[in-house]
């Protein structure tokens, strides 16, 4: 077997601190090139900046997106053993198998918006500690996880999006905000896959549990992924990492998606720089959570599916951006007065 890229949580972090920034001089030519297109100056909006964003990490100033990449990745959570999902854990492997033929949202989300999509199942039969009683991982388990992940980014890639499928994980999600950020329990736990007023009481007091068991949550980032996440959680942050080594672009999901990217950010700051979120969940505390990482999102439809749906969406919204700032004519190529 090749020699994996890190073996412990200190050598993914020290990976992740090293990795390069944005390329200036495609920055730079994309700033230029924007200014000379055929349209007033900003008339494109927040595309204009999304495409000269794209530029930057690909480090080219005029950006193609061609080759998307959807990767969902399935994890099973000890926490279900509370009861703190509408629907039973068996539902995510049943949901694997409906990934792989093609049955899911994602599935057609993906190909509306010319994606290749990669399921990912992580040891589905054997749940995640329930993290009420202690850390819902150990070492070698999570680093295993962000193993999955970053080997899950093709290296062909141009932008990516990380998807998730985990019952029982909007709890884990809530935990992680809650350990991450403060504040009340209350406010970081949402309905999920719907659970009524009872259940909400109830996820609210298993995160506030969580949180309590697992004091060093709250000191790192990647404590806290290891302490309250799930092993999809962190193959998802394991993917994002990966993507920022490669500087590929990131649209991040939904709540669950949110909480592993907010792990990173916790850990390593400017691990996001990268990440643009594609959409704001109707999950409760998604809006604050994207506050706190600094990330306005694209698009606000009402969606609370995870998946990977929402940014799949957003795929659509990032290929204009760069259509128009790669293919439009200049003022000069169209002859065209620019005032
Ligand atoms: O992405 C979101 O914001 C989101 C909000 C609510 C639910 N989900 C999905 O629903 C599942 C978790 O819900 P629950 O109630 O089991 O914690 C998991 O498979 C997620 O993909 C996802
Ligand atoms: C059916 C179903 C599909 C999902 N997709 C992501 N989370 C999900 C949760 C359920 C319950």
């Amino acid at each position: 077997m090749s020699q994996q890229p890190f073996s412990s949580l200190a050598e993914f972090k020290a990976l992740l601190e090293a990795a390069e920034g944005p390329d200036a001089s495609a920055l730079h030519a994309a700033e230029d090139r924007n200014g000379q297109l055929t349209k007033p100056p900003g008339a494109l909006g927040r595309l204009e900046e999304l495409a000269i964003w794209v530029a930057g990490w690909q480090g080219n100033g005029r950006p193609a997106i061609n080759a998307p990449q959807v990767v969902v990745f399935a994890g099973n959570h000890g926490v279900t053993a509370q009861g703190v999902s509408a629907f039973p854990a068996e539902v995510t492997e049943q949901m694997v198998l409906n990934f792989q033929h093609g049955g899911a949202a994602i599935n057609q989300l993906s190909k509306a918006a010319g994606a290749k999509m990669d399921v990912h199942a992580l040891e589905l039969d054997r749940p995640t500690q329930d993290f009420t009683q202690g850390p819902a991982m150990d070492e070698a388990e999570v680093v295993s996880a962000l193993l999955v992940g970053w080997n899950a980014v093709d290296e062909a890639t141009d932008l990516l999006v990380t998807g998730e499928m985990g019952i029982g994980n909007t709890t884990s999600a809530a935990a992680l905000f809650l350990a991450l950020y403060g504040g009340e329990a209350e406010t970081w736990v949402g309905r999920g896959t719907g659970v009524d007023d009872a259940g909400l009481a109830l996820k609210a007091r298993v995160i506030r549990d969580g949180v309590n068991v697992n004091a060093s949550a709250s000191e790192d980032g990647l404590e806290a992924l290891r302490c309250l996440g799930g092993r999809e959680v962190a193959a998802m942050a394991g993917a994002m990492a990966r993507a920022r080594v490669l500087r590929v672009p990131v649209i991040l999901d939904g709540f669950i998606s949110t909480a592993a990217a907010a792990c990173l950010q916790a850990s390593v700051p400017g691990a996001l720089d990268h990440v643009v979120a594609g959409h704001v969940s109707a999950e409760s505390a998604h809006a604050s959570a994207l506050d706190h990482l600094g990330k306005e999102p694209l698009l606000s439809l009402g969606m609370r599916l995870g998946e990977g749906s929402g940014a799949g969406v957003a795929i659509n919204i990032l290929k204009s951006a760069v259509a128009c700032h790669s293919g439009m004519a200049t003022f000069a190529e169209a002859g065209v007065s620019d005032g």
